[in-house]
C-alpha cells in the first residue's frame, strides 16, 4: 500500500519525537517509523539504564562505606542483582511508554513499526508499506558493535545491551574497552560486588583528555579495586573450563585475564547499514555515518541526518540540539547551527567527570596564549563534607581575551556544576565576569569564581 506524507521520520530517537511534534504541531502530515523499542538507544539501553543502575550501585558504595561517615560498620555483601534490574526496568518501562504513548495520539503523526528501507530519494519500504514524502529524516543511530577479535566465535560475551537482562551478578566481569560503557559498567558492577578486570588497548584511559583527567579517573577506579590492564596489544579470546578467557598480549609471557563473564564495550556500529541508502543517492562515510552539512543536511536535497548516525554528535543531548537545529532553520526562520554547539560531556563515574570545550593538551596544541586554574576537590569544603575528595576542577582561559576556553571537573557533583561555565562559554563571557559571580554556600560550584581568580600561565 503507498501512502503520501509530508514528512518521514526514521526511528523513534532522540531527535525523531520532538521533531514529529514540532513539524505536526505546523500542519505537516507525518510518519514516524520504529523498528523496535520507543525511545532507542538513550531509553532503553542506554543513559536511562545505565544511570539507574549506576543510581543503585551508588546506594550500596555508601553502605559499604558507612564506618567513614561515623555510622556501624556493614559487613560486605554481593547485591542481588534480580531488584536492582526490576528497578531500572521500571523507570525505563515508564520513559519507553510515555513516549510511545504521546506519538500514538499525536494528531497528524502516524506511527508506523518496522524498518525502514530506501527504495528512492522520496520513498521507503516498511514491510509491504511504501511510504512516500518530500521530506525525510534519518534519525537511525546505532548498536553495539562487533569487532572481529580472535576468537569471538568461541566465547559467549556481553554487549552494553544484553548485560542489562542479566539476572546473577558476575563473579567476575572481564570489560574490553575503556570507554564510557567500559568504565560506568566497570564501577557499577564493582560497587555491586562483582571483580571487575578493564582490558584497554590504549596505553593510558581517555586518551582525548588530559593526562592528569585520565590519572584522576585510574585513581577512582583502582581506589575501588578495579583491575586495569592497559596497553593490552594482540586481543583474543578463548574459553577455558567454561569460562571466558582474555588473551592481552602477543608475548608468550603475559598473563591473561580470567572471568566469569566478558563485556564487549568497543564502540558503537551505525543503524545505517541497512538503510538501503545507495537507492536514494546516499553514501556512508567509512564509518558509517551519514555526512551532513551545518544544518543537518545530506547530500541529497529533502534528507536530513540527526543525532549519533550523522557522525556530529554521539550523546543524547546533541541528538536532542539536532532536532532544535533542524525544526529551527525549517519552521521558525532562525538559522541555527551545528557549528554554534559547543562540545560537552560527562562521563559517570561516581565522582562524574564532565567537561566543556578544549582540552589542556589541545590549547597547547594550537599554540593559544592562556591562563590555568585548578583546584583539587580537596579544597572544595563540600566536598571534605560528603566525604568525596577525589578529583579536581581545572579550567582554561585566553591569556589575551580572557574568554573562557575550556574546563574538566573530575570530581562530586561536578556533572551539575560544570553548567555554570557551559552558561557562560555559550554568552561568550570572560574570567573576570566568572570571578563576580557569588554563588550559594556550600556547593562545589562556589569554588568556580574562585578557580577563575586563580590563573597561572599555561606552562
Ligand atoms: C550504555 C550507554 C550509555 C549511554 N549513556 C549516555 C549518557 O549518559 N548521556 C548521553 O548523552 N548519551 C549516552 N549514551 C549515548 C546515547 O544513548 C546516544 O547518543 C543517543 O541515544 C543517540 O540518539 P539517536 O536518536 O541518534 O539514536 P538512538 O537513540 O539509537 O535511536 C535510533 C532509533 O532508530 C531506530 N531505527 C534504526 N534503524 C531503523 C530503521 N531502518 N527503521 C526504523 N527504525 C530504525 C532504532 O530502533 C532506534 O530506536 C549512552 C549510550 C550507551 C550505549
Ligand atoms: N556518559 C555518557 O555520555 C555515555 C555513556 C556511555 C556511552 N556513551 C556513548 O556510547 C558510545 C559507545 O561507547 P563505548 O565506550 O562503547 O565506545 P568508545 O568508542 O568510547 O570506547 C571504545 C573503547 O574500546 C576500545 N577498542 C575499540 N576497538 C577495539 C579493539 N578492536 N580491540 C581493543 N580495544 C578496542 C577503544 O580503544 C576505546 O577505548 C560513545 O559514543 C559514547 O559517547 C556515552
Amino acid at each position: 500500500m503507498n501512502q503520501s506524507f509530508d514528512a518521514l521520520i526514521i526511528g523513534a530517537g532522540q531527535a525523531g519525537p520532538s521533531l514529529a511534534g514540532r513539524l505536526t504541531a505546523a500542519g505537516w502530515k507525518v510518519a514516524l517509523v520504529e523498528r523496535k523499542n520507543f525511545g532507542g538507544t538513550c531509553v532503553n539501553t542506554g543513559c536511562t539504564p545505565t544511570k539507574a543502575l549506576i543510581a543503585s550501585a551508588k546506594a550500596a558504595h555508601t553502605v559499604h562505606k558507612a564506618a567513614q561517615y561515623g555510622l556501624a560498620p556493614q559487613a560486605p555483601f554481593k547485591a542481588d542483582l534480580g531488584p536492582v534490574q526490576a528497578r531500572k526496568d521500571a523507570i525505563v518501562q515508564a520513559s519507553r511508554e510515555g513516549l510511545e504513548k504521546w506519538l500514538r495520539h499525536m494528531p497528524g503523526c502516524t506511527v508506523v513499526t518496522g524498518t525502514a528501507r530506501f527504495l528512492s530519494a522520496t520513498t521507503m519500504q516498511v514491510g509491504n508499506e511504501v511510504l512516500e514524502a518530500k521530506h525525510i529524516f534519518l534519525n537511525v543511530g546505532g548498536r553495539p558493535a562487533s569487532r572481529p577479535l580472535p576468537g569471538i566465535e568461541q566465547v559467549p560475551y556481553l554487549t552494553s545491551s544484553t548485560i542489562l537482562a542479566l539476572q546473577e551478578l558476575p563473579a567476575h566481569l572481564i570489560i574490553v574497552g575503556a570507554g564510557a560503557v567500559g568504565l560506568e559498567f566497570a564501577q557499577m558492577f564493582r560497587r555491586l560486588g562483582s571483580e571487575v578486570t578493564i582490558v584497554e588497548r590504549n596505553p593510558r584511559l581517555l586518551p582525548h583528555d588530559d593526562e592528569d583527567v585520565a590519572a584522576a579517573v585510574q585513581d577512582i577506579l583502582t581506589s575501588e579495586g578495579i583491575t586495569l590492564r592497559l596497553g593490552a596489544e594482540c586481543i583474543s579470546l578463548a574459553l577455558e573450563d567454561g569460562q571466558p578467557v582474555v588473551h592481552v598480549s602477543c608475548a608468550e609471557d603475559a598473563s591473561p585475564s580470567r572471568g566469569s563473564h566478558l563485556l564487549l564495550a568497543m564502540g558503537r556500529q551505525l543503524n545505517t547499514d541497512d538503510l538501503g541508502l545507495e537507492k536514494a543517492g546516499l553514501i556512508a562515510d567509512a564509518h558509517g555515518y551519514v555526512p551532513v552539512d551545518d544544518e543537518l543536511q545530506t547530500a541529497v536535497p529533502g534528507i536530513w541526518a540527526l543525532g549519533d548516525c550523522n557522525g556530529r554528535g554521539a550523546y543524547t543531548h546533541t541528538a536532542y540540539n539536532d532536532f532544535e537545529i533542524v525544526a529551527a532553520n525549517l519552521l521558525d526562520h532562525d538559522p541555527r547551527r551545528v557549528s554554534d554547539r559547543l562540545p560537552v560531556s560527562a562521563i559517570y563515574l561516581d565522582p562524574p567527570f564532565a567537561k566543556v570545550g578544549l582540552t589542556e593538551a589541545e590549547v597547547r596544541a594550537a599554540g593559544t596564549p592562556a591562563l590555568v586554574g585548578k583546584r583539587p576537590m580537596t579544597k572544595v569544603g563540600r566536598a571534605v563534607e560528603k566525604g568525596e575528595t577525589l578529583g579536581f576542577m581545572k579550567v582554561l582561559v585566553h591569556a589575551e581575551t580572557d574568554q573562557i576556553l575550556g574546563a574538566s571537573i573530575v570530581g562530586v557533583g561536578g556533572d551539575e556544576a560544570i553548567h555554570c561555565i557551559i552558561t557562560a562559554m555559550y554568552a561568550r563571557q570572560t574570567a573576570a565576569f566568572m570571578r563576580r559571580n557569588v554563588f550559594i554556600h556550600p556547593t562545589v560550584a562556589e569554588l568556580i569564581p574562585t578557580v577563575f581568580g586563580e590563573l597561572k600561565p599555561l606552562a
